[in-house]
This record gives C-alpha cells, structure tokens and sequence, in this order.
C-alpha cells in the first residue's frame, strides 16, 4: 500500500506501508485511531493506528527520533505536560476516550503507571518510596491502601511492601534493610524498586520507556524477566532499542520509522522472522538505524 503523507499541508515522500491487520483475539486495552503528534509545527507521529492487547507485553521499537516515546507518553497523557506539544485522533483506553475533558489526570497515571530510563526513586527508605503512592492517593484509612488490603494500617503497609518487593522481585535483596535509603541501592535495583513502586498504587498497565537501558547485563535479564511475569497481571508496553530485547520478552512487536510512522505491527515471532516490509527487515537486519 503507498501512503501519501503531509508535513503542514506539504505532500512528503510516499511512504511504502506494508499493513496487515493484526487480530490477536482478544480485548484491546488501548485502540488508538490516526493519532498525530506535533511539538510545535514538527510532527513527531502520523496517522498512527494501533490495539494493544491486554496483559501482555507489546514492544515498541524502531530508530533513534522515530517518536517511540512520544507515542508511549500519549498513552497516559505524559505528553500534556510538555508545552510543545499538541495531539490529534483518539487513543481509547477500555473503550474510554483518555483525551476526554472530564477525564482524571491523577487517577489515568494511577491506572496506567510508567516506568523511565533512569531510575528515579525518592531519596527515602526503601519502604517509603513504595509507601508514598497509596499514602498520597487517600487518607491510610479511606484510601486506596485500605482498599487493597485489610488489617490495621502498620500491618496493611508491611503487608503492601512486601507484596509490591516481591511483585518486582526485589523482596529478597532488601527484606533485611527496608528502612535504609533507596539511593544506596544498585542501578538494578533502584529500578526494579521503581517498578516497585508503580505496582504500588494498583495499576492495570506499565509503561516502560527504556527500562533496562542504563544497566548492567546480569541487571537487564532481571529486568527482562520480571516485564515477562508481569504481563501474566498487568499489560506491558516497553520501548526499547535492543532488538534482542524485544524478540525475548515481547508477545507484539510495533515497529516506527524516521519520521514518526508506524510501519508494522504484528506478533513478534512474524515480525522478525518474517517481516512484511522490506523497510522493516532492513532495520532488524541492522542495514540501517
Ligand atoms: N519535548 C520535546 N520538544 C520538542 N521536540 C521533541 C520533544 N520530545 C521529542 N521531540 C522530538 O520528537 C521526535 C520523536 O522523539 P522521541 O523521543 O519520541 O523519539 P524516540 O523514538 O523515543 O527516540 P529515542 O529512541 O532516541 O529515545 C524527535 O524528532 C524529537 O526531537
């Protein structure tokens, strides 16, 4: 199929789109329809049509600039907080449009937590850092930590702490040092402690821009095992740059390319087997990107 596409009014190049639909049977948890991005008069993403299944992983890939992240920033209204930045079509989550006016900012990024490349904790216990979410979303009692879990309110954080530590497998490594500040902690597990804490608040997706980027790889395959047990209760969408990484852990595979299109979209295994566009295959071949 030729695409013919725009930049302000402009006709651009013609852009070779290899489409097939891809059913993967069952409920999307996010339908995005000819969504566009701009940061000013620069378009970052075009016309992007996509389902993303849920509780499952779908990885986002494609070269440096091709506007991955500002694609998984829009799937929770990241995006609105940079001032540049101006969004076109809808992107539905559980049928919901988010970009809706009545929608609740803080409750859409409870829902739908995110994961950055650099670890971010807080500068405070290992039990705060998880304890902060539910405390900041309700009072203890009324909360969203007295809905998550029962017993008295000392017992009802242990308990959520050590769910959440064990949930981003870091329960081990830390049990004996929950009061220690979280600064001390390594590369790998300040970030699983970050997923930690995202798990906190009881989402229903992650987002993960480049999750495993800044770390080790004994660190990395820690990580790339916990986004697969994840998937198992939460949907999963990761940006990343290692192919490798996307092949291992991801069930769908969307790839971008320069100039912010999507270009393929389909299970994994087909898409770096048996890539439908030749564009496609030349960047998982590594012939360019
Ligand atoms: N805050 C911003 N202000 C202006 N332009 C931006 C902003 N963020 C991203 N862009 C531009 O949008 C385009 C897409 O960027 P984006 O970061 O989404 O791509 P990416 O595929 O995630 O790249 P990378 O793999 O290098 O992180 C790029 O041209 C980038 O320069």
């Amino acid at each position: 199929m030729s695409v013919e596409t725009t930049v302000n009014g402009e006709p651009e190049e013609q852009i070779e789109t290899e489409w097939t639909e891809y059913g993967f049977g069952g409920d999307a948890a996010f339908s995005v329809r000819d969504l566009d991005v701009y940061y000013d008069d620069d378009r970052a993403l075009r016309s992007i049509d996509i389902d993303i299944p849920e509780e499952s992983v779908t990885a986002l890939i494609g070269p440096s600039g091709c506007g991955k992240s500002t694609f998984l920033r829009c799937l929770n209204r990241m995006n609105d907080r940079i001032r540049a930045a101006r969004i076109e079509g809808s992107v539905a989550f559980r049928d919901r449009d988010i970009y809706g006016t009545d929608v609740d900012l803080v409750e859409l990024r409870r829902r739908i937590g995110m994961v950055f490349q650099q670890p971010n904790p807080f500068p405070k216990s290992i039990r705060d850092n998880i304890a902060y979410g539910p405390r900041k979303h309700g009072d203890i009692n009324t909360g969203l930590l007295s809905r998550l879990l029962g017993g008295d309110d000392r017992e009802r954080e242990e308990e959520l702490v050590e769910r959440c530590l064990r949930g981003a497998a870091l329960w081990e490594e830390v049990s004996d040092r929950l009061d220690d500040n979280a600064l001390g902690l390594s590369g790998g597990q300040q970030q699983r402690l970050c997923i930690a804490r995202a798990l906190a608040v009881d989402p229903e997706v992650i987002l993960m821009d480049e999750p495993a980027s800044a770390l080790d790889p004994i660190a990395t395959s820690k990580i790339e095992d916990l986004v697969e047990d994840l998937a198992e209760e939460y949907t999963v969408v990761i940006v990343t740059h290692n192919m490798q990484q996307a092949a291992r852990i991801s069930d769908q595979t969307a790839v971008f390319l320069t100039g912010g299109h999507l270009v393929e979209y389909g299970d994994t295994d087909q898409i770096f087997e048996n890539p439908q566009s030749q564009r496609v295959e030349d960047y998982i071949t590594g012939k360019f990107g």
